[in-house]
């Protein structure tokens, strides 16, 4: 077993070290791992920096929280005339192509010092059809409007054509992958739940080789106050709008959305015992096995019904302890993208909470755009999580009994 020294910062200069490999995270931020030339079994771990990805994150949550007002002036004013059918059939609205280029100009205006690169879900193809002129104009006023309420450190020197919106939303064609540093974006997470008048987030994360190092989550309609015990958390009168951010390392913060109050710091629900724990799972049963959570809910002892919202607004939930347990089973055949779960795995992981697949792997974002997991995505705490996966691989295998017979 070699011996680490850990966390002293690297005296020797680089050269004498054979090999930087992996980054690892530790309560000191992000350290690297350099291997001695001389000595390959003598590892030391330089601390990148605990103050890394500061400024990333304060341009993420700028960004975020820009593109939130948007979204809440569109779904405000939502005609049947802003939804569009894109070719995959999901709705996508003037707020998912209007929030996408608000957040590629801020993060470029804000972060001028590197290369840019963006994986996000929309892109302008519809955009471009014959016919869209109209729609374009009204995105390009939108996102005028919503830049010009924002002292951005780089003013916009003149209004955006719609030239310029085209470009701002094809920011988002990176393909990601394991090397360098790409920002993953979910312009509306929820696009069914924002049609609906329900849950819905502004998802940012920032990959930095394949690994989660920053998230927020823009939640405008989830209540500041805790959805536990509620069935969806649409009908609360409360004061809504939360902001989740979490940078690795160094835990994850909650504040109002539309306010610069103080951040408070959140943790996961420290429940052990399944009887008083909580699920969550999608809205949409279409989106995940309802059925297949039940009876993993049902094997775990938990006596709560599910709470079913739309979005990673669940991920910010989770986080402040709103509930003890997310279960996601998509259906046979669809590939989880990597921009539904960035933001929100690393809120709930920095709270303290433990994402992983149904077999217990923690998720891969390394890939590109998709997600390939082991059936399904488990959210826990430490204390939960043996339960939990013992609960699902149990159900799995009775319902693949099941359906051999
Ligand atoms: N058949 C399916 N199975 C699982 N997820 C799906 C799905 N069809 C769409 N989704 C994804 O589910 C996301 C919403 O998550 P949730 O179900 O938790 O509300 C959608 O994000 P968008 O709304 O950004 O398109 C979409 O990417
Ligand atoms: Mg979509
Ligand atoms: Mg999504
Ligand atoms: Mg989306």
């Amino acid at each position: 077993m070699s011996s680490i020294n850990c966390f002293r910062t690297a005296k020797a200069p680089l050269q004498t070290f054979a090999s930087v490999s992996r980054f690892r995270y530790s309560p000191n931020g992000l350290v690297s791992v350099l291997r001695r030339k001389s000595s390959p079994s003598f590892v030391t771990l330089r601390v990148v920096s605990s103050m890394a990805y500061e400024k990333e994150l304060d341009a993420a949550k700028k960004a975020a929280s820009l593109a939130a007002r948007l979204c809440q002036k569109v779904q405000k004013a939502l005609l049947q005339s802003d939804v569009q059918s894109k070719s995959d059939k999901s709705p996508v609205t003037v707020a998912d192509y209007g929030s996408q280029a608000v957040v590629s100009i801020v993060l470029e205006r804000e972060l001028t010092s590197e290369p840019f690169s963006l994986v996000a879900e929309e892109d302008s193809a519809d955009l471009r059809k014959d016919g869209s002129e109209d729609l374009l104009e009204r995105i390009t006023k939108l996102v005028n409007d919503t830049l010009a309420t924002e002292d951005l450190t780089k003013a916009i020197d003149s209004t955006l054509t719609t030239d310029d919106l085209l470009r701002a939303i094809d920011c988002g064609t990176s393909e990601g992958g394991p090397n360098g540093r790409h920002w993953v974006l979910d312009p509306i997470d929820g696009t069914k739940g924002f049609l609906r008048g329900d849950q819905y987030a502004v998802a940012l994360g920032l990959l930095e080789k394949g690994k989660v190092v920053l998230g927020v989550l823009a939640c405008p309609n989830l209540p500041l106050a805790s959805i536990a015990g509620t069935k969806n958390s649409s009908s609360s009168s409360e004061e809504t709008g939360c902001l989740f951010y979490a940078r690795i390392g160094s835990g994850t913060y909650m504040q109002p959305l539309d306010s610069k109050s103080k951040p408070v710091k959140v943790n996961v629900s420290s429940v052990e015992n399944p009887e008083e724990a909580s699920f969550f799972e999608s809205f949409e049963g279409a989106h995940s096995l309802h059925d297949l959570s039940s009876s993993i809910a049902n094997k775990l002892g938990v006596k709560a019904p599910p709470v079913r919202i739309d979005s990673q607004a669940k991920y910010g939930a989770l986080s402040r302890g709103d509930g003890a347990i997310y279960l996601r089973f998509p259906h046979k055949g669809y590939r989880e993208k990597i921009w539904d779960h960035v933001a929100g795995a690393i809120v709930v992981t920095e709270a303290g909470g433990i994402v992983t697949d149904a077999g217990g792997k923690p998720l891969d974002f390394s890939k590109g755009k998709y997600l390939d997991l082991d059936t399904g995505i488990i959210v826990a705490n430490e204390k939960l999580m043996p339960l939990l996966l013992k609960a699902v691989r149990d159900s799995i295998a009775e319902q693949e009994k099941a359906s051999s017979l």
